[in-house]
């Protein structure tokens, strides 16, 4: 097992540089995700972990051992990608048992290591199978038991579930995650989806253009994000403008919230991000945004409205669906917040002015 430390790491394609200085450091057996949009580099930096891409600057220690002049299959990595990568013409138990081939193990420790492993995936029953006689799911774990069955350190996925139809991705997210803890290692996982990067993980690094924006615990991420580019890429919020004066927040509408959690800022503009589900919607009432409803969807456990405010910003809301009357598009409501869930960034959007100790007191 390993804690891998990455220190100033810079990545350049030709004159293009893509990760300009990057730092981060994954603990011995965590789940650490690399999320962010296409493009913003983590299929690169996972491949500068494993060795297939060259470092321009920088270092990288599996523990205490430098491993950038490391060659990528003296590395002891296990790795899942998109695509299986399996192999097509061997069975199932060949393509678990290939790692340990080629480390020249033994016949008897062969067998025993590819039949624990086979099991521990559940593809015992399908050894002598082709992989094309395999569902998606089931070959994904064969590249799982192929990937863990050599007792590497650090375990590599990049976007192992983007093949899978949906309820697959369900599945497997959840086995990865219980083989990950079974198996306690270190592992680095890339994705482009929020919401597994939140269902999967215990720590998330969000990225933007080769640059880290947040790295922290899921909950801390979506309640907490560091700035506006993390708001609006974890989950689905709402970004209104509005002013600091004496510690109150004075919306355009001339809506004002209290809070005594700021950082003493006076006159200044701020962005606020307000998630759907942290707006109190109601028919009346005195304090408040007024808004008009344009649309609803009524999806069961919730009501999703699209709310257009006085200032002409539309707003998003999701409520719990309730028995009473549903609010229709047309109606005249009034908005509140719940104040303590409202994240204030500077004008810029780039710092996150809530002090974490109010955080802290949730
Ligand atoms: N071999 C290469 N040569 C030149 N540029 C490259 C190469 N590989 C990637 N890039 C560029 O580096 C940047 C980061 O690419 P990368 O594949 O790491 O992004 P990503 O975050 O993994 O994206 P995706 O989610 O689409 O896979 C992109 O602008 C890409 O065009």
């Amino acid at each position: 097992m390993s804690k891998i430390l990455i220190q100033n790491a810079v990545k350049k394609y030709g004159n293009n540089t893509v990760i300009p200085d990057l730092n981060i450091e994954i603990k011995d057996g965590e789940l650490f995700t690399l999320l962010g949009p296409s493009g913003c580099g983590k299929t690169t930096l996972l491949r500068m972990i494993a060795g297939f891409n060259s470092i321009e600057g920088g270092d990288i220690y599996f523990n205490d051992t430098r491993i950038n002049d490391i060659d990528p299959s003296r590395r002891n990595i296990g790795m899942v990608f998109q695509n299986y990568a399996i192999f097509p013409h061997m069975t199932v138990r060949d393509n678990v048992a290939f790692g340990l081939k080629n480390r020249k193990m033994e016949k008897e420790k062969i067998q025993e290591l590819t039949d624990k492993y086979l099991q521990l995936m559940q593809i015992s029953q399908y050894a002598t199978r082709m992989p094309n006689q395999l569902s998606g799911g089931q070959q994904q774990r064969i590249a799982l038991a192929r990937a863990l069955v050599i007792s590497p350190d650090v375990l590599l996925m990049d976007e192992p579930l983007s093949n899978l139809d949906a309820k697959l991705r369900l599945e497997m997210r959840s086995v990865i995650r219980h083989t990950q803890k079974n198996v306690g290692i270190t592992t680095v996982y890339v994705t482009h989806d929020q919401e597994e990067a939140m269902a999967i993980s215990d720590t998330i690094a969000v990225m933007k253009d080769g640059v880290i924006q947040h790295v922290g615990a899921p909950k801390d991420i979506y309640q907490r994000p560091k700035n506006v580019f993390v708001a609006t890429f974890i989950g689905r919020t709402n970004i209104l403008p509005a002013k600091i004066e004496q510690g109150t927040l004075i919306f355009s509408s001339g809506y004002r919230v209290k809070l005594d959690y700021l950082d003493q800022l006076e006159n200044q503009e701020v962005q606020c991000s307000v998630r759907p589900e942290e707006f109190v919607i109601s028919k009346q009432g005195d304090e408040g945004i007024h808004g008009i409803v344009k649309e609803y969807t009524y999806l069961g456990l919730n009501t999703h409205y699209a709310v257009e405010t006085e200032s002409g910003l539309t707003v998003e809301i999701v409520e719990e669906s309730s028995l009473e009357d549903e609010l229709k598009p047309g109606q005249n409501v009034l908005l509140q917040m719940k104040k303590h869930k409202i994240n204030v960034f500077d004008k810029e959007g780039s710092r996150n002015l809530v002090r974490s100790e109010a955080y802290e007191r949730q």
